[in-house]
This record gives C-alpha cells, sequence and structure tokens, in this order.
C-alpha cells in the first residue's frame, strides 16, 4: 500500500523530504494522519495481547512496511508510522519497543531485540523556532543480520549495526558499529570482537541429543 496515495500536493513533498532525509514538516496534516493510522493499529495490537495470534499478524501486515512470518513481537510495540519499518524473518522483539521510522528501519532476519529498546530514526531541530514549528529531519537504521540489542539499547538515525554484533544494555548506539563485535556505552564503543573463543559447546550439546525438547 502507498500512504501517499490519499495526501494532498503539499503532504506528498513533505513525505517525500521526510523520506529523503531532508528537513521537513513533522506537524504536516498529513503525517500527523499517518501517524495516527499507526496508534490505532498498535493500540490493537497490544491490547490482543497473547490471545489472537491470526489478528496480530493481520495488523502487523497493514501496519509494517514488510514483515517476516515467523516474526515475534511482544506487546507493547509502538512506531511512529510503521510502513517505513522492514523486519526480515526469526526476528525477536521483546516488550515495549519504540521504533521511530521516518527514515526507513531495515531489521534483518535473526535480530533479537532486549525489552524497552528505542529505534529512533529522526531529530527535531535544534533552533528553537524550527523546532517548535515542527522542523525534523531522519536518516536511515539498519540493523545487520544476528544483531543483538541488549535492554533499553537507544539506537540514533544514520547508525547501521553490523551483522552478529551484540550492544550491550543501556548503551546508546550514535555510530556505526562494524561486524562481529561487543559495543558498549554511551556513546557506545567496541569493546572486543566476537571470535570462536565466544562459542560455548551449546550447538554440539543439542546435537549430540538429536536437537530434540
Ligand atoms: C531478547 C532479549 O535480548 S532478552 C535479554 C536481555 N538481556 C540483556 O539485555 C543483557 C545484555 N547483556 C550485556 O549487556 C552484557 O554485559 C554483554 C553481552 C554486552 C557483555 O557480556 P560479557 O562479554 O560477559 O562482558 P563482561 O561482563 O565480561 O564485561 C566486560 C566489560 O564490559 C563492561 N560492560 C559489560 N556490559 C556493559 C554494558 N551493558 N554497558 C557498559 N559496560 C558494560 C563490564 O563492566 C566490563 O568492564 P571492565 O572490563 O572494565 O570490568
Amino acid at each position: 500500500m502507498d500512504i501517499t496515495e490519499t495526501m494532498s500536493e503539499s503532504g506528498k513533498v513533505e513525505w517525500a523530504r521526510m523520506i529523503a532525509g531532508q528537513v521537513y514538516q513533522d506537524t504536516h496534516p498529513d503525517i500527523d494522519s499517518a501517524r495516527l493510522r499507526a496508534e490505532r493499529l498498535f493500540t490493537e495490537y497490544n491490547r490482543l495481547g497473547y490471545d489472537n495470534p491470526q489478528r496480530q499478524g493481520e495488523i502487523l501486515s497493514q501496519l509494517l512496511g514488510a514483515v517476516g512470518d515467523d516474526a515475534v513481537i511482544k506487546p507493547n510495540f509502538r512506531c511512529e508510522l510503521g510502513c517505513n519499518i522492514s523486519i526480515g524473518s526469526n526476528v525477536h522483539i521483546n516488550y515495549d519497543c519504540a521504533i521511530l521510522d521516518n527514515a526507513p528501519v531495515t531489521i534483518h532476519d535473526n535480530v533479537w531485540i532486549a525489552p524497552k529498546v528505542g529505534l529512533f530514526a529522526t531529530n527535531h531541530a535544534l533552533d528553537r523556532d524550527e523546532r517548535i514549528n515542527g522542523a525534523c529531519q531522519a536518516s536511515p537504521i539498519i540493523l545487520e543480520d544476528g544483531v543483538w540489542l541488549g535492554g533499553h539499547v537507544i539506537v540514533l538515525g544514520g547508525v547501521t549495526i553490523g551483522a552478529g554484533s551484540v550492544i550491550g544494555a543501556g548503551s546508546v548506539v550514535t555510530k556505526d558499529i562494524p561486524e562481529h563485535v561487543v559495543a558498549v556505552g554511551n556513546p557506545a564503543r567496541v569493546l572486543k570482537p566476537i571470535t570462536s573463543d565466544d562459542k560455548t559447546g551449546y550447538l554440539e550439546r543439542l546435537d549430540a541429543r538429536g536437537n530434540q525438547a
């Protein structure tokens, strides 16, 4: 679905500027309507709790730009617009995640997100007068395959976290993180690479019992 189809000409311009990473009017009525659409959908999603997976799946398909069949998103989940979020398969998003997707937010396969994580793609303007009149600017966020974000992590716009990397609880990620490292802190800095020494023998143990529960 193209969410801009029913927008006014000025709404289409502001939406295009938002997606292109230019300063845009976040308070434009058409962007407000898109926000309200998302709020209605995620409010219903969260209210369903765990009792109606079929309806939850329908809502996620309507709300998000793309979502893998087996993605698990626990309530409460909230987002700005929804349609700019793409979620792969075997993705687990734990309680109370908030995604401000004023730019594309791409969550690749096998990403795990702990409780109370924020992915914030957009900034309000620094200038007070521009800010209180709705000026914003957004940049994409990319979580590559197999990333794990610990609890209370915040990822800012413009950041790519490389495949397999782990971000420690409470970190604020302001710049790109390479593949296969542990990064922690505010601002997040690389703590160490993840190597074969980090293997614990877990998979061999499951294999030995035929991978059965
Ligand atoms: C879907 C779900 O995810 S639900 C599960 C939710 N779980 C979490 O959120 C837990 C997240 N885990 C962490 O933050 C862990 O600390 C990890 C994975 C980042 C690192 O674990 P380890 O490799 O065992 O690191 P270790 O405990 O040895 O710490 C190494 C150093 O980093 C520091 N450190 C570890 N984690 C953090 C952190 N989150 N923030 C700041 N510093 C940290 C330690 O204090 C230590 O510093 P020191 O060398 O000065 O003493």
